[in-house]
């Protein structure tokens, strides 16, 4: 097996976002456009990179797939034949809106696209409530995507919290899940890190958390803070809460030494538990 098949270098974009779509998008084609001189192959962007996180945005924002913005990142990773994660767009679907994440490969091609599974319903009273369940609707399907050896299971913000996705991912394979992100300021100090690096440590895989970098005056201030971290559950790298990219370089090495030296899969007790994919 080839040894490059087996690396690979993430270009992680976190970037803030405003009411102007268009201003959104150019923001990101600049940070992946710049990922790509610094050598990246895949680049990852964060939730909701051309619309605000709100429920009065979605449906005005909203486009189909393939559409506005989705082109865009199609004909940019043809351009730079890069993989594009293409963060998340609010995306309408006949009479339903849903927050979907498309990959785009060096050929402009659609790899895959994966629609939001746990929407991001919570309530803690004077605090922090989202209903995301008024304007989105849930997807139902699990997306894996295969760049040179590294499987690819995706997840969007709210799904990370759910160690049973990440756990048919792993069973499925992958050694890698992208997370496309945006924590808010009251769950993001208490848990961005802790639900990244513990979906990383239960099924040893790298797991990418991009968020939209911090804006106070936004109608949703997201905690920003984009990381990776390895199979160890070791933090790779963190971004801070502005605008930024930063490239981390993964190695499946890694992941086959951390799976050899602690083998918690093949000692599950799977006659006792186990989580089953229903479709
Ligand atoms: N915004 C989300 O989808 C999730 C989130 O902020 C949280 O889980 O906390």
């Amino acid at each position: 097996m080839s040894e490059s098949m087996r690396k690979l270098r993430v270009g992680c974009i976190q970037i803030t976002v405003s009411a102007n779509k268009a201003e959104n998008v150019a923001r990101a084609v600049e940070k992946i456009r710049e990922a790509k001189k610094r050598g990246a192959e895949l680049v990852v962007l964060p939730e909701c990179f051309n619309s605000f996180i709100s429920n009065d945005y979605y449906g005005k924002y909203a486009e189909p797939i393939p559409g506005e913005t989705t082109n865009i990142l199609s004909k940019l990773a043809k351009e730079l034949e890069i993989f594009i994660i293409g963060g998340t767009i609010p995306e309408n679907d006949g009479d339903k809106l849903f927050n979907t994440a498309t990959v785009w490969g060096k050929s402009g091609e659609l790899m895959g696209k994966f629609r939001k599974m746990h929407l991001f319903d919570i309530d803690i009273p004077n605090e922090m409530t989202f209903r995301e369940s008024d304007s989105l609707s849930p997807g139902n399907e699990l997306t894996i995507i295969n760049i040179k050896d590294f499987k690819i299971g995706l997840g969007i913000c709210y799904d990370v919290r759910f160690e049973e996705l990440a756990k048919l991912y792993r069973k499925q394979g992958c050694n890698l899940l992208v997370y496309p992100s945006a924590f808010g300021m009251k769950t993001g100090p208490l848990h961005w890190e802790l639900v990244g690096r513990s979906r990383a440590n239960d099924n040893q895989l790298y797991t990418v958390l991009t968020s939209q970098g911090r804006d106070l005056n936004g109608p949703y201030v997201a905690y920003g803070h984009s990381y990776v971290a390895d199979p160890w559950g070791k933090m790779l790298f963190m971004a801070g809460t502005d605008d930024e990219l930063f490239i981390v370089d993964l190695d499946l090495d890694v992941v086959d030494k951390v799976r050899s030296n602690i083998p918690i899969f093949i000692q599950r007790r799977a006659d006792i538990y186990d989580t089953v994919q229903k479709n």
